[in-house]
């Protein structure tokens, strides 16, 4: 578990090549930057970004085989996870859905920032997204896990993996899904806080 930022960026560096650490340390500055302009994330945040956002999405790498894509990321906002995940792994095709106009704009200006053409974005609602197969489904804060499964089962196939950050509420809100959902999840403790849980999946969930 990581205590402090010097710890956090550690660990980016073990999942982040060098040139992506740089990419990394410029997003950061124009996420402070751009935070002045539009509430992207919270300010305090930005005194432990490493932790809350940078180490806190690069994390979600360690949850499937490596190299797995493409990824699709649910209502990305500031880039969290999926941009900050396109920005260390190049290498991998990644998918962002996000609706609010100016948030969409950010996303483009980073992406253009960056060349980052294995990343594609989506300014709009999820439900207007064409189906895609996509191998992994992450999404950070986007909706109580009814309404999100929901919204992306269309995206899923028996072999997608789940990958959704949940914060403190992780497990309990898994114990109050159907039965079904419960057997095809299970909870991972974050690494940037020890309350904190993933839900981790595979396949496609039977929805009610
Ligand atoms: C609470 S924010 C979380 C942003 C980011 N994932 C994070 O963790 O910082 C939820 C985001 O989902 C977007 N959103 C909500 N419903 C959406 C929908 N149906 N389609 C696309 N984006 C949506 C919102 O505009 C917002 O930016």
């Amino acid at each position: 578990m990581m205590d402090n930022e010097e710890q956090a960026r550690a660990f980016c560096d073990e999942r982040a090549d060098a040139s992506a650490m740089l990419r990394l340390d410029r997003f950061i500055a124009m996420l402070a930057q751009e935070n002045n302009q539009q509430n992207l994330v919270s300010n305090s945040s930005l005194n432990f970004v490493w932790q809350r956002h940078i180490a806190d999405s690069l994390q979600l790498l360690d949850h499937v085989p490596r190299g797995t894509s493409p990824w699709l990321d649910l209502g990305s906002g500031a880039g969290i996870p999926g941009l900050i995940l396109a920005i260390a792994r190049p290498d991998m095709q990644f998918v962002l859905v996000e609706s609010r106009r100016k948030r969409v704009e950010w996303l483009q200006q980073v992406k253009t920032e960056f060349g980052l053409s294995h990343c594609s974005i989506h300014g709009s609602r999820l439900e207007l997204v064409e189906s895609h197969e996509m191998a992994v489904i992450t999404a950070r804060a986007f909706a109580p896990m009814p309404k999100l499964l929901n919204l992306s089962a269309r995206f899923s196939t028996r072999s997608t993996y789940w990958v959704l950050p949940k914060g403190r509420s992780g497990a309990q809100e898994l114990k109050e899904q159907p039965e079904a959902i419960q057997k095809m999840f299970h909870v991972e403790q974050s690494a940037t806080d020890g309350e904190a849980g993933i839900l981790i999946g595979t396949g496609r969930p039977p929805l009610g």
